[in-house]
């Protein structure tokens, strides 16, 4: 592989973003979570992962609950501090981390892990969150929720009680004995580190909508499409994520992996389809009106990149009667790192805008090969649309870099490459995915037939 040509890495100076973390701490019971299941739901269409410092509580020994009563879950002796640290500098830094599973009811941790995912956005919420000024200097932003003693300690009994069966006389003992006085000793000196104080927690709309703007222009700041005018996300809605959540599910099973990538695929399809140039058209209507619209335009094919790019022809055809539609074949492995093996173009290509597809931009590399071509057949590089699932930074960099030109379509920006420069946290092989060979071993050796289909041997 030449110098030119290798592939970047997840390093944060290649387009990787550091994640914003906010810290969001508060006495017990004082809406912490609620406000961050509202930041949450404002920021739906941001990658946002929620970490509460309870997770982190110390198990009890068995000496310890038999005098349960006497144990101090508000001081920060009680949490594993180290812990939740090392987690946070990790999902700081893009990497995925496993979060310990802290049981209410039992006291201790269950075996079962929750595994969370480096995103765009971190919040970190407990009561004691700003107690220790390593995880405080982790923080972009720092909420304090300011609530009443009388209203945090009505709820508390509320939760203790109904949802958690404890007795209201231990309750009681448990705040005057601990909770209180904690609050006082731990908690509220804290609150001078925070740079947004919320009284009322959740009640105050205003506060939380002001937040939430700040964290998008924070955000904004990074924003790729921002960096790149050519790249183009397609809006997000919840049927959109919860589509990319089946397909991004190791367990799901070929045949739904194939209806929502499908689905997918058509979206960014007609998505894709809206970058072409038009003409207006006019055309009567059965009132005898005139209205005024546009005319697809016609010189239009697809090029499909071999073997993943095929799952997307379906839709292109479905969108566009009778379009064209051409391949490439590049192989990842030789002398040059990203080897073109095969091609079949329609002969006029360079009169045609080029609906490129490809389902994974991961390094880009694959992409420039193909774009290379594209332009060496005479495609003008403006005429080029990408179009793909998911996009990898490194390789929006990559192919914004040497093709400014080109438009980038897809329907999610992913968080980075990893080691291996795979695609995170991607869908696996999308190929093997979608077309049933995941149980394949990853050497079988293929051909091209007489039609131009990649056949296994
Ligand atoms: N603004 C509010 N109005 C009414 N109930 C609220 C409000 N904020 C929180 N609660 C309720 O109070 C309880 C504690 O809130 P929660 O957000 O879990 O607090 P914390 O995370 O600080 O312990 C929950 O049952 C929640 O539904
Ligand atoms: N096993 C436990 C662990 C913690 N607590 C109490 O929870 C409070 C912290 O949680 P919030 O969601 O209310 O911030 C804290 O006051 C602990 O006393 C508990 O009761 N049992
Ligand atoms: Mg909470």
């Amino acid at each position: 592989m030449s110098a030119k040509e290798q592939p970047t890495t997840s390093g944060l100076e290649n387009g990787h973003r550091e994640p914003f973390v906010i810290g969001v701490a508060g006495g017990a019971s004082s809406g912490k979570s609620t406000v961050c299941k509202m930041i949450i739901d404002q920021l739906r269409d941001q990658r946002v992962v929620a970490v509460t410092q309870e997770s982190f509580y110390y198990g009890l020994t068995e000496d310890e609950l038999v005098h349960v009563h006497d144990y101090n879950f508000d001081h920060p002796d009680a949490f594993d501090t180290e812990l939740l640290l090392s987690c946070m500098q990790s999902l700081k830094h893009g990497k995925a981390v496993d979060i310990p599973n802290y049981n209410f009811k039992t006291y201790k941790s269950a075996p079962n892990a929750r595994k969370v995912n480096p995103s765009d956005v971190i919040i970190l919420e407990g009561i004691l969150v700003f107690h220790d000024s390593r995880l405080r200097d982790l923080m972009n932003m720092k909420i304090f929720v300011d609530t009443d003693a009388d209203v945090r300690l009505t709820r508390r009994i509320r939760r203790d009680t109904i949802d958690n069966g404890r007795d209201i006389r231990v309750v009681l003992d448990q705040y005057s004995k601990f909770v209180k006085t904690a609050f006082e000793d731990f908690i509220l000196p804290t609150k001078k580190y925070a740079d947004i104080i919320i009284p009322r927690g959740g009640d105050n709309d205003v506060a939380i909508d002001l937040i939430v703007q700040h964290i998008r222009t924070k955000l904004g700041q990074h924003d790729l499409c921002k960096v790149h005018p050519n790249l183009y996300v397609i809006q997000t809605t919840y049927q959109i994520r919860g589509m990319h959540t089946i397909i991004r599910d190791a367990a799901t099973a070929t045949h739904d992996f194939i209806f929502y990538a499908d689905r997918l695929i058509r979206l960014v399809v007609e998505h894709g389809l809206g970058h072409l140039p038009f003409q207006e058209k006019q055309v009567i209507t059965p009132t005898g009106s005139v209205y005024t619209g546009v005319e697809f335009s016609k010189r239009l094919c697809g090029i499909s990149v071999i073997r993943s790019g095929e799952s997307m022809e379906n839709a292109l055809r479905a969108c566009c009667k009778g379009i064209k539609i051409g391949k490439i074949l590049i192989h990842r492995e030789g002398d040059n790192g990203q080897q073109l093996i095969y091609q079949n173009l329609p002969k006029d290509i360079a009169n045609r805008h080029v609906l490129l597809l490809d389902p994974i931009l991961g390094t880009g590399n694959s992409a420039v090969q193909a774009i290379s071509l594209l332009l060496k057949k005479g495609v003008q590089e403006a005429n080029i649309i990408f179009l793909n699932l998911i996009s990898a930074p490194q390789g929006v960099h990559v192919v914004s870099k040497r093709f400014p030109r080109v438009k980038i379509v897809t329907s999610e920006i992913e968080f980075g490459l990893n080691d291996d420069f795979r695609v995170i946290p991607g869908m696996g092989e999308f190929g093997d995915r979608y077309f049933g060979t995941d149980d394949y071993q990853s050497s079988t050796p293929f051909f091209c037939d007489d039609k131009n289909r990649v056949r296994l041997l």
